[in-house]
């Protein structure tokens, strides 16, 4: 399974949640990856957590202030990011054009959508992997895969009826093993989380209890 937790803008710290990732994920066969703000990618990376950005934007060198260039992610240590997050929607064009950005230096590619209808569009531009998040779930403690299970089960359907070869992940309100497992089941190869690490008392304690049904 694939863990990605999105630090958001949170008031968290991203280094001390990088280490905790770090150091839980040897203990698993889990990947669990850190999204942090763009301006704390090197720091996150010097940890040897799995680091993701939050965003690229569909740019290339040049006049483009206030931009996410895909290369400087790159450079300062992220190996994937997230595009269409559901806090940071943005055009299908905008979105194939980070796609091509993230392309152009490697990084990995996780595609958000709010349901099976948006998966099957997002799967069809090539990304690794797509993320589906019903919003009205997203920070609510209450997970998608109790909630809504289905629009899980539909959104693996959709992507595998579009491209096989890319994973479906599933998101909103994720926070304990009990959680992960029923993603898991539902045909989910990884998870989306937020709230349930970032806003924790005990980040650390919460990805362990997060991957102990891998462990
Ligand atoms: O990027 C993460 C998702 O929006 C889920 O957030 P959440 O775990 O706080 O519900």
């Amino acid at each position: 399974m694939f863990v990605l937790v999105n630090l958001k803008a949170y008031p968290c710290d991203p280094v001390a949640v990088a280490e905790a990732a770090a150091d839980v994920a040897e203990q698993t066969d889990a990947t669990i990856a850190v999204a942090p703000q763009s301006a704390d990618l090197a720091r996150v990376a010097e940890t040897g957590a799995t680091t993701y950005a939050q965003h690229v934007s569909p740019v290339e060198h040049g006049s483009h202030t206030g931009s996410v260039l895909a290369e400087s992610v790159e450079a300062n240590g992220a190996v994937g990011t997230l595009l269409n997050h559901s806090e940071h929607r943005r055009k299908l064009a905008d979105i194939d054009g980070s796609l091509d950005a993230a392309d152009r230096v490697g990084l990995d590619t996780v595609v958000c959508a709010n349901n099976p209808e948006q998966i099957a569009a997002a799967a069809a531009l090539g990304p690794d992997a797509v993320a589906v998040e019903p919003p009205e779930l997203i920070g609510t403690g209450t997970p998608v895969s109790q909630a809504d299970p289905g629009i899980v089960e539909d959104a693996v359907a959709a992507a595998e009826a579009v491209d096989p070869s890319v994973d479906v992940y599933c998101g909103a309100g994720i926070s304990t093993g009990d959680d992960l497992e029923a993603a898991r089941e539902l045909g989910a190869s990884g998870v989306l989380l937020a709230s349930g690490v970032a806003k924790a008392d005990d980040p650390r304690a919460a990805l362990e209890d997060l991957v102990e049904p891998l462990v």
